[in-house]
């Protein structure tokens, strides 16, 4: 049986899975860029953590983290914040 573009995306018309297909494209470019994105943010956090920590200091610092928290949620709204939670446990583990 073949799968059709319609089946694939949910669309009722070709013209509508054509739009689809090609704004999965992007989406799974865009994806790509913020993963990578990601993990040059977590390489960077690592050289702060590790001078830190190499320093004497404690791999977490609350008040950088609040301020990380609320760039997110001013550009971003609430969900934002959820994003910046899971970003920071990213870079530095659970706390
Ligand atoms: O900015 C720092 O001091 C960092 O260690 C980086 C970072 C981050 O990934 O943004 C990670 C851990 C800290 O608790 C705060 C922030």
């Amino acid at each position: 049986m073949t799968v059709t573009a319609a089946d694939k995306t949910g669309a009722r018309t070709p013209e509508a899975a054509d739009v689809i297909t090609g704004a999965r494209e992007r989406i799974d470019a865009l994806d790509d860029r913020i993963i990578g994105l990601i993990q040059e943010r977590m390489a960077v956090s690592a050289v702060i953590q590790e001078a830190r920590i190499t320093s004497g200091g404690r791999r977490v610092n609350l008040s950088r983290e609040m301020e990380v928290l609320d760039h997110y949620r001013e550009a971003l709204g609430k969900p934002g914040t959820a994003l910046a939670m899971t970003m920071l446990e990213l870079c530095r583990g659970r706390v």
